[in-house]
Parts: structure tokens; sequence; C-alpha cells
């Protein structure tokens, strides 16, 4: 039997959005201008967005900056202008490829900083000491940048001046009301920032997570939520940079563990620390009469 010639139809599509570049390029810069070094390691991300069109509808590359350019060029950067901060070094990569490449109209840039200290203060010894991981995010369309910065990682615990009461209690409520327990929680955090001219990215890195850390210790906490609020209503306060910030906290439990059966009191010094399933408390505090912006936002995974 022939076989009968099938007659292929294709549906009326466009080409929406899309962005590409490459992935996870990790650059580590030493600074070695004196026999004390300095290190900036990060992990960085290039996409461009622009017309693309073409690529993707007819095979033609003319436009195509290769993903392998778009990682040569983040190398050559580290070099060229260094790192002064994640910040800075996505800015420095948006102005190079929307000025370098006509077509290349914005682009999605991000990076992740991990943090070394000196080993007892050795000009070239460092060990990987920031517990948390530093973000940036930067998006350009046009002449409208989005700028995100933050951390995920960092983990605290306070043993007492935190409680959980006052909740609504049904039939499938088991949960004793506490005044005081342990408050614990991985903190991930990133906070939008309503301009990118003269911040000193560095400085107010530092301030954020220092506001966030001192905030979690200041006072009495009623829940999670309660402590997530007012450490983003004293970022908006003091930061006038940050125009909003979003925090996704698990609430990591920790059970005053049952030592009655052995005949002995167990007044908050024994816990049984449950890894799953947790509490996930997640909420954005934005400074008032401003505008959301969701396209800052809109490619960043999770809740924040
Ligand atoms: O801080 C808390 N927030 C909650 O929403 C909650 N729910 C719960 O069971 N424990 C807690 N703790």
């Amino acid at each position: 039997m022939s076989a009968v010639p099938q007659e292929t139809t294709t549906s009326a599509v466009r080409l929406s959005s899309n962005q590409y570049g490459k992935a996870e390029n990790r650059v580590v810069r030493v600074y070695r201008d004196s026999a004390r070094h300095e290190l900036r390691d990060l992990n960085v991300t290039s996409q461009l967005h622009g017309d693309f069109d073409a690529a993707h509808t007819e095979g033609d590359n003319g436009h195509v900056v290769a993903t392998d350019t778009q990682k040569n060029t983040i190398f050559a950067k580290a070099k060229e202008v260094g790192i002064s901060s994640p910040e800075h070094f996505l800015l420095t990569l948006a102005d190079h490829f929307t000025g370098e490449f006509d077509w290349v109209t914005g682009g999605r840039w991000a990076a992740e900083e991990y943090g070394w200290s000196r080993i007892e203060g050795h000009d070239h010894s460092f060990f990987r000491s920031a517990p948390e991981v530093r973000t940036a995010v930067l998006k350009r369309d046009g002449d409208r940048d989005h700028l995100l910065s933050g951390f995920y990682g960092l983990t605290v615990l306070k043993t007492t001046e935190s409680g959980f009461v006052g909740y609504p209690k049904d039939r499938y409520t088991t949960l004793p009301e506490t005044e005081d327990r342990i408050l614990a929680t991985d903190i991930a955090t990133r906070w939008r920032y309503n301009t990118t001219v003269g911040v000193d990215f560095e400085a107010t890195y530092a301030k954020v997570r220092s506001i966030i850390l001192s905030t979690f210790t200041d006072h009495y906490s009623y829940a999670l939520q309660h402590t997530l609020y007012q450490m983003g209503q004293k970022v908006i306060t003091e930061v006038p940079e940050i125009d909003e910030i979003r925090f996704s906290c698990p609430n990591k439990h920790h059970f005053a563990y049952d030592l009655e059966r052995f005949g002995l009191e167990n007044p908050n010094e024994v816990f049984y620390a449950a890894d799953r399933p947790y509490g996930l408390i997640e909420a954005t505090i934005a400074r008032d009469g401003v505008e959301d912006a969701p396209e800052a936002w809109a490619d960043v995974a999770g809740y924040c």
C-alpha cells in the first residue's frame, strides 16, 4: 500500500514575550592592587529583550547576541569596570547591552552574591561567612528600570518574647495558646528601589539587613505576621529609596518536648525542632500612596 501524504496544518500563532541569555555565570573578581586582596563572588544571569522576532519566526540570527557573547561580556566587565556591588554590576551590563545593540531595548539581569570574610584578618585567605545569599534583579524596559535587591537564607531565632494567642478555635483546632515560645525563621526578602541613581547599594544593603535583624529582636512578637510587618514598616520609614519590601518566611516550629512521661518538668527548655510541615508567612509592605509595580516582580520565582 502506498502511503497517502498527510496534509499538515499550522495554527495561526504570534510570537509573544520572549527573553534569552546566559544563566548562572559564576564570576569571582579578585582585587590584587595591594597585598591585601579583596574578593567579590557572584552568580550572574543576563537575558535580553528586544527585536528577536526573526530569530524565532524565520531562523534569522542577525539580531541574536549570542548567549556565549553575553557570558564573555560579564567576565570582561568584571575586569574593566569591576564589581562594586551586585546592583551596580547589573546596571553596567544593562547599559552595555542596550547601548551596544539598537534592537536590544531592555532585559533582565540577576545576581546572587556569596559573602567571604578574612581568616583571622589574613590578606588573601577567606572563608565563606555570610549566612545569607544576597540577591539583585534589574529589569530594564526602554528607559524604565526596576531594581529589586534582597537576600535569602538568613536564619534567626529568639528563645522568648514571642507568643501566639487569640486565634479562632474550631473543631479541628488543637494548637494550645502560648505566650512564650521559640520564634525561628529563614528570612527571604526583596525590596524595590524607587531609583537607581545616587544610591549607595552597599550601605543600603547593610542598613536594611541591620534594620531587619534589630527589629526581630526589639519587640514582643504576637505572630510572625506581626514581626514581618514591623520589619517592613521600619525599612520603608528609614530608607526613602525603597518603596516596597516583601518577605517570605517559614515559621520553623519548635515544640516543647513532652518530658512529663519521664517525671521531668520542661519549662521551655527542651524542644523538638520540626522541619516540616512549616507555617509559610508572606507579606508585602509598601509605602502608602505609591503605586504597585507588578512588572518588577513578574519574573521572580515564588513570593519574593
Ligand atoms: O506566628 C504564627 N502565625 C500563624 O499564622 C500561626 N499559625 C500557627 O499554627 N502558628 C502560628 N504562628
